[in-house]
């Protein structure tokens, strides 16, 4: 089925994510291994979990799941995207992504969070 997002997914900088079974609630989890760094820390699967609406109503369905850096930093990533399908049945997730870093205190908190955006297709 398209768009269901169990499976093997990388990205645009080589991250893999691996999504396993999704339920009928549409929600799964999953880890997310990076293939980038802004620390020293050796990269390590992070885990994820989220939901997507369900893609045998929905031909190309939005989703949502959240990274939790656990053992790589103190930092959470949430994703929120569509699944789409080109005419040969390619699927791709467009995403955007917000980082939040862990900072020392209130005061530091304009400037813990980042924004950006990942496109990932079946590897
Ligand atoms: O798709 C991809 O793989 C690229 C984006 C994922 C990389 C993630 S962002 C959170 C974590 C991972 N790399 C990293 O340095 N992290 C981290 O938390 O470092 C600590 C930190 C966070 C924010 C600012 C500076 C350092």
């Amino acid at each position: 089925r398209k768009c269901d997002l169990s499976g093997l997914w990388r990205n645009e900088l080589r991250s893999l994510m691996e999504i396993h079974e999704v339920n009928d609630a549409g929600e799964f989890s999953g880890d997310y291994l990076t293939a980038v760094t802004a620390t020293s820390n050796c990269i390590r699967r992070s885990p994820l979990k989220g939901a997507q609406h369900d893609a045998k109503q929905r031909g190309q369905p939005t989703f949502g799941f959240t990274v939790n850096w656990e053992k790589f930093s103190n930092s959470t990533t949430v994703f929120v995207g569509q699944c789409f399908v080109d005419d040969k049945g390619k699927e791709t997730l467009k995403t955007m992504w917000l980082l939040r870093e862990e900072v020392g205190s209130p005061g530091d908190g304009w400037r813990a969070t980042r924004v950006g955006t990942n496109v990932f297709t079946r590897k």
